[in-house]
Formats: C-alpha cells, sequence, structure tokens
C-alpha cells in the first residue's frame, strides 16, 4: 500500500469541501491550516475553480475574504473566473473580477450555458424600439452629425481593410465602415435604396443640448441602407481601402466580433425587404414603415391590414441545430454537408416546421438526415444566423439508437465520433481525423461545451 502523505490528504480534503460548497468546513480548515488556501491538486485545480466551477458563492466570498489568490491557472491555462464564466456562474464571474459583492442574483436551475459571447450575439446597440414610429425622430436623426450608417450593396457590408488583424486561427477581421450623413446623402431616397433605424449606441450618451435646431437628446443613432445600384459610382468612400465584403459566406464571418451582432441584425431586414418588395398576400405595392422594421400594403381592403399580419414584418427563421449524444454519453452524431470544406464536420441542422415544437423538429430532422433516433432534448443557447434570416436554436439531444442511415440529399455522411477525437480537433487539428466548423458558429460552441462538460475546465 502506497504511504499517506498527511499533508496532500487534508489538500485533498478542502478541495473536496470547497468543491462540495461544505463552507463551515472550508473556514475552519483555513482557521486551523491557513496554508491551505491556495494549494491546488492534480490538473491544478485550487479551492477557489472548485468552488468556482460548481456555483458554491459563498465559498468563494469566503476564500477571497480570508485573502485567497485569484491569479493562478489550472493545467488547461485558466483561472477560477475563466471556470465561473464558463459555466455561466455570472454572480461568481462577477465577484472574482472585482465586481459588485452582493448577494447572488437568483439563476434558474441547470443553466449552466452561456453563449451570449457568440459570434454575432452582441447586442452593442439599444433597438429602441419606441422610436421607429417617432418619423420625426428618425428624420432629425438622419442628418444628426453623430449618426452612423452602415452601407450595404447588394446585402454586402462595406468593410475597412485597415484593421485587418489576426483572431488568433489565421482569420482576418475587418471593421464596418462608418459613414456619416454627409457621405450617404446623394443615396438617400433613390429607387432600390433602403434605409433601417438599428438603434442608438448603449454606451455612449452625450448630455442633451438645446441647439439652433432644437433639443438634442444626445443619443447616437445607427442606420443600415443597402443599395443595389453601385454606390462607388455616387459616393466618396471617406478611405481608398474601403470595399464591399462579398459573402455572404465565408465573408461574413470576417467582422469584428462587436459588430457582427449589429450586421447580423441590419442583414436580415435588408435581406427581407429585398425579397418581399411587394405585399406577399396581393402582390401590392407597399409602404416602409416603422423605420423598416415594417411594410404596409398600400391596397385598401387587403387582408394583410386586417388581424395578425406577419407578412408585414421581417422574418425570422426557426432552425434546430443540436449534438446528438451516443446512449453511453462518449460520442456524438457530426455530419458533413457537399458545400463543406474537404474533411469538415458539424452538428446537425433543420428549418423547425410549423407546428413543431423545437424538441419535435430536433427529434424529425435528426431522425431525417441520419436515422437516429432521439430521445431528451435540452435547450443550451441561441445565435442568430442572417444568411439570410436564421434564429439558430441550439441543442443537445441524447441518441436512442446508433444505426446511421443518411439522407444523401442533404448529408453527405455522418458519422459518431469519440469525445477524445473531438478534444484532438480542438487541440491538437494537425492530428485529428476530421476538423471542426468554425468558432464563429454555434456549432462549434454546441462541440465544445459538450466536451467542456467533463474537461479540465
Ligand atoms: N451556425 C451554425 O453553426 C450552422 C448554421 N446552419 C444554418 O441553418 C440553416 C438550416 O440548416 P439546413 O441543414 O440547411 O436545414 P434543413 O435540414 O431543414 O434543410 C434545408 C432545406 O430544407 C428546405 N427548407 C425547408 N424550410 C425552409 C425554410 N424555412 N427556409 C429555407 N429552406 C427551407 C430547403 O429545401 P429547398 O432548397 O429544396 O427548397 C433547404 O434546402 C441554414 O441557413 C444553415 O446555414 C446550419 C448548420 C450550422
Ligand atoms: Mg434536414
Ligand atoms: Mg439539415
Ligand atoms: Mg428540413
Ligand atoms: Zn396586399
Amino acid at each position: 500500500m502506497a504511504a499517506i502523505n498527511p499533508k496532500a490528504e487534508m489538500v485533498e480534503r478542502f478541495l473536496d469541501s470547497a468543491g462540495r460548497g461544505d463552507l463551515e468546513r472550508v473556514t475552519s480548515m483555513i482557521s486551523n491550516s491557513n496554508f491551505l488556501i491556495n494549494k491546488s491538486g492534480e490538473n491544478g485545480w485550487t479551492a477557489l475553480m472548485f468552488a468556482a466551477r460548481n456555483g458554491h458563492f459563498e465559498v468563494v466570498k469566503a476564500l477571497l475574504a480570508k485573502g485567497c489568490d485569484a491569479s493562478p491557472v489550472n493545467r488547461s491555462g485558466k483561472t477560477a473566473y475563466d471556470i465561473a464564466r464558463f459555466w455561466g456562474h455570472k454572480h461568481i464571474a462577477m465577484l472574482l473580477s472585482g465586481g459588485q459583492d452582493g448577494r447572488p442574483p437568483y439563476t434558474l436551475p441547470g443553466m449552466h450555458a452561456n453563449g451570449e459571447d457568440l459570434y454575432f450575439n452582441h447586442e452593442f446597440l439599444d433597438r429602441l424600439s419606441e422610436k421607429r414610429s417617432d418619423s420625426k425622430w428618425l428624420t432629425a436623426k438622419q442628418t444628426s452629425p453623430d449618426t452612423v450608417f452602415l452601407l450595404f450593396h447588394n446585402l454586402n457590408p462595406l468593410v475597412i481593410s485597415e484593421a485587418m488583424e489576426e483572431d488568433g486561427r489565421g482569420d482576418s477581421s475587418f471593421l464596418m465602415t462608418r459613414l456619416r450623413p454627409p457621405a450617404v446623402e446623394p443615396i438617400l431616397g433613390r429607387p432600390g435604396t433602403t434605409v433601417v433605424f438599428l438603434g442608438v449606441e448603449k454606451q455612449r450618451r452625450c448630455v442633451p443640448t438645446t441647439t439652433l435646431e432644437g433639443e438634442d437628446d444626445g443619443l447616437t443613432a445607427w442606420f443600415a441602407l443597402n443599395t443595389e445600384e453601385d454606390p462607388s459610382e455616387l459616393l466618396k468612400f471617406p478611405d481608398p481601402k474601403c470595399f464591399f465584403l462579398h459573402g455572404p459566406m465565408p465573408g461574413l464571418l470576417k467582422l469584428s466580433d462587436i459588430e457582427a451582432g449589429v450586421v447580423a441584425q441590419a442583414r436580415a431586414v435588408l435581406a427581407w425587404h429585398s425579397r418581399y418588395s411587394f405585399c406577399p398576400t396581393c402582390g401590392s405595392e407597399t409602404r416602409v414603415d416603422e423605420g423598416g422594421h415594417k411594410r404596409t400594403c398600400l391596397r385598401e381592403g387587403c387582408r394583410s391590414l386586417k388581424g395578425i399580419h406577419n407578412t408585414c414584418y421581417p422574418r425570422v427563421d426557426p432552425v434546430a441545430i443540436m449534438l446528438v449524444i451516443h446512449p453511453e454519453g462518449n460520442q456524438c452524431l457530426l455530419g458533413r454537408k457537399k458545400i463543406f470544406p474537404s474533411g469538415m464536420f458539424s452538428c446537425l441542422a433543420g428549418f423547425i416546421e410549423p407546428g413543431e415544437t423545437v424538441e419535435e423538429g430536433v427529434r424529425r430532422e435528426v431522425w431525417e438526415e441520419s436515422g437516429v433516433r432521439v430521445g431528451q432534448v435540452h435547450y443550451v443557447t441561441s445565435q442568430p444566423w442572417p444568411m439570410p434570416s436564421s434564429l439558430m436554436i441550439g441543442c443537445h439531444a441524447v441518441a436512442l439508437t446508433t444505426n446511421i442511415n443518411v439522407d444523401k440529399n442533404e448529408i453527405e455522411e455522418a458519422r459518431w465520433f469519440t469525445r477524445q477525437q473531438v478534444i484532438d480537433a480542438t487541440v491538437r487539428a494537425k492530428h485529428a481525423v476530421f476538423s471542426l466548423p468554425p468558432r464563429q458558429a454555434i456549432a462549434y460552441y454546441l462541440i465544445k461545451h459538450w466536451i467542456g462538460m467533463n474537461a479540465n475546465l
């Protein structure tokens, strides 16, 4: 029998108490043996990390109060703060980042995922929907010197290459060109030009001032502008390095993370305008209302003007996207479409059909595309996907059967991959048997979240 080292055993007991959230034991152990506080065990995990991993707010607070160091990293290079964020314990993350020290806000049971950092998910504008019907305010904002216009030509955004930078995976990212009112004036109001009010900046609220023209509320408004004409003939761009980012793929995945969310909103609404120019009910001409968020039929008596008329509003198409987990828990089902880059496998996905729940949509699409039956379905997180206007509803699902029979019309191949193969594709891409979807896709997040469940995070 191996000799027991009493000190190592004490550290183990201490770490275990922190992981279980045993506040009394944690505090009494520190009072008796203060050296324990920053000790780590296997894989470099400290008591603070264990408490953060399992959402034990009071234990984290007590450890910090006793002078525990929050900066160490585990063998995966993660701090207690990273761990708290990854597992969705926002109040602990806030505490560890030196934020508010108060009572923990209520969290829903089982809420661990947090897809807020996903590409396309940043909402850095306040949509201020109550202003959409205030045409006077909208008109004034369109000429206000602070206002920002994002220009699209046939739905391709105008970006600037100056900001090109590597994002760590060898991808370059571009910044949107922010145009001021005088720069877009020549194309406003021309046929084929659509304007959409996106919102106002959440961050920058200037002090309201009174000017000769009247009261200025200090809000910086953002508009999106799509033109079907070639704008380079009508406009002078502020910088010769500006260009239209062609796509949608992979162009739309090359934006800066912070601006991608605004582009998701803008492009989905503009794409709807470009496809729904006439009334879908009677084919008549329409009028653009609500700052570009509604089209109203101009024919008196049209059915679209009575009752609930969703044809008048921009489309959002729900898509279920799911990582299907093997009944034994250690493999997942991934598929590839013909159009994917060679070697890439991703989550199965499909449009939700009318009268269908998300859970049923998941089960039906997995059955149709892979011949696998699915039981439990668990919602993880969502992502707007503006190509043109999908809302990806990300789920984990557990398979009931394992035989694969692919629908060759939709999927070229589907396979079960072991957890180790997936981990290799994440961290040792060169040696992996397949490649993952790009980090910007919710599919990547769902896969990472699954391996994170047992990984050193
Ligand atoms: N962010 C991410 O990680 C991922 C995003 N996606 C996105 O999800 C979306 C759906 O995935 P996909 O696997 O293609 O879906 P499906 O498996 O439902 O198959 C798509 C096909 O279904 C038909 N269809 C049925 N309803 C609709 C609808 N409302 N809109 C368009 N087509 C419909 C179309 O057939 P037909 O063309 O014959 O009319 C289409 O080609 C795509 O936009 C895709 O880009 C997919 C995977 C990953
Ligand atoms: Mg399908
Ligand atoms: Mg599909
Ligand atoms: Mg389908
Ligand atoms: Zn009509």
